[in-house]
């Protein structure tokens, strides 16, 4: 068996030897629940994810893992996953299965930033093939086995693997998904908020100062639960909470980086690449014509615009590299959320021959909505003025499979789940105008789904 041993901050790169081979079974089952399989996993708790897509004819639930792809590399990590992966398609014994594995997992925003906080265990890229697989696709449940190992008697092994499968479809078919109570929140605290208004208002100097054109702050709250709130009920309630929205969950040891994002990062299918431009906010309206009245609002109000243009530059440049046929409408749309309307402007064209997910998965990110623009000036005014670690909040997170088909979503309203603590992550697109208690004002709204799923309120 192919094993990885690394300490808490470092990962080892390991090549795969000649010997490892890469075995798959995928078969159909009736009807299952994908979060009574992410919960009838409990045995393999740190060791799971979840994903669903915004259209919801997708969903990934990955139970155990088959091999796992780290990196811990700052300027390398996009170019070493693709690379594992490659390598390890490359190993895949039965490939005429039309099921092909998937490999899951996350960057951190900023691999460049040091600081000491709740994500030291996270590397910078983080990665799995789960032993068990589960996808829902367009109604249709399938469950998958993967099994990497080098061993020359892998049946034993294999067959091991079978009958824990049948117990796990087994389990998730006749437990009764019980409604999870929400967690009792005993403390919720608001970290470094005057430090917040601070660097937004500093920054509005430096834009004025031509030191960048847009540059996005974030800030963070902490919160503490009377018990440990485990990543089953925290899946549970975040697939309530806001629909309209991809839905991600990620274990790693006893933390659950989760959430629902509206926004895509970068999607491939049979070579056509889509993107999502989103940025701009305003309130939802009380009564549809209050709200109506919000949107046009939106539309026309210049500082969004602004912010929201910055991001449709980006994602155009970088796909007329990558892709031919590039289609950007010229005016965004508004895309409504249960808490909060956005512009968003859909970006699409066809990746060129030799181009592929994670390359544009690089460039991408950060786009001006999480970063900004110039990219590298506004990285380093972030590192400067945050006085935080991001982790993964704010950055891709997705799947690939074999094919280099896949998906990722830009990993906001989002939260880090560890035992009897939440850690919940927004911020916003800082511009010439921006006014800091209107952005933090911004940031309450987009804390709300996340705070509503671990049982939290804040007003304003
Ligand atoms: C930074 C966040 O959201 C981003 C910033 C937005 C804005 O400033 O208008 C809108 C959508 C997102 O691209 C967040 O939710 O934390
Ligand atoms: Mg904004």
């Amino acid at each position: 068996m192919n094993r990885k041993t690394f300490t808490s901050t470092e990962y080892a790169v390991e090549e795969l030897s000649s010997a490892v081979h890469f075995y798959t079974e995928t078969i159909e089952v009736n009807g299952l629940s994908s979060i009574a399989f992410f919960e009838a996993g409990e045995s393999y708790k740190g060791k799971r994810f979840y994903w669903q897509n915004r259209e919801k004819t997708f969903t990934l639930v990955g139970i155990g893992h088959a091999h796992v792809i780290t990196s811990s590399s700052e300027d390398s990590r996009f170019e070493e996953v693709d690379k594992q992966w490659n390598e390890l398609c490359s190993k895949i014994v039965n490939e005429e299965q039309d099921l092909q594995p998937i490999l899951f997992g996350g960057f951190s925003f900023d691999p460049a930033n040091h600081l000491s906080s709740e994500w030291d265990i996270f590397p910078s890229a983080y990665f799995a093939v789960p032993s068990f697989q589960l996808v829902i696709r367009d109604d249709r449940v399938f469950i998958s086995i993967h099994l990497v190992t080098s061993e020359l008697d892998s049946q034993h092994l294999f067959d091991h693997l079978r009958s824990e499968r049948d117990d796990l479809i087994h389990a998730a078919q006749v437990k009764e998904l019980k409604p999870y109570a929400k967690p009792l929140l005993t403390n919720l605290e608001e970290r470094f908020k005057e430090l917040y208004l601070d660097a937004v208002s500093h920054v509005t100097k430096l834009i004025h100062a031509g030191e960048a054109q847009k540059v996005v702050i974030a800030r963070s709250l902490s919160l503490t639960f009377a018990e440990d709130v485990n990543s089953p009920s925290a899946m549970y309630h975040v697939s309530k909470e806001q629909p309209e929205s991809f839905l991600f969950g990620l274990e790693l040891g006893d933390n659950l980086f989760f959430g629902a994002t509206p926004e895509r990062l970068v999607k491939v299918e049979n070579r056509r690449a889509l993107s999502t431009c989103l940025a701009g906010s305003i309130n939802r309206g009380q009564t549809a014509t209050k709200d109506q009245q919000l949107g046009n609002d939106l539309l026309q109000d210049s500082k969004n615009r602004e912010e929201h243009q910055y991001v449709v530059d980006m994602i155009t440049s970088v796909f007329k590299q990558y892709c031919d046929d590039v289609k950007v409408p010229k005016f965004p749309k508004l895309m409504k959320i249960r808490d909060i309307q956005h512009l968003f402007t859909p970006v699409e064209g066809h990746l060129q021959k030799g181009q592929g997910l994670l390359q544009l998965v690089k460039d991408l990110h950060p786009t001006p909505a999480l970063g900004g623009e110039p990219r590298a000036d506004a990285m380093a005014i972030i590192r400067m003025v945050e006085q935080m670690n991001r982790g993964y909040y704010a950055a891709p997170v997705g799947w690939i499979d074999a094919e280099g088909n896949g998906e990722f979503a830009v990993a906001i309203r989002s939260a880090l789940l560890n035992k009897q603590k939440a850690y919940l992550y927004a911020g916003g697109g800082i511009v010439a105008d921006s006014d800091p208690t209107s952005e933090y004002a911004e940031t309450l709204v987009k804390f709300r789904p996340m705070l509503r799923t671990l049982g939290g309120k804040l007003n304003g």
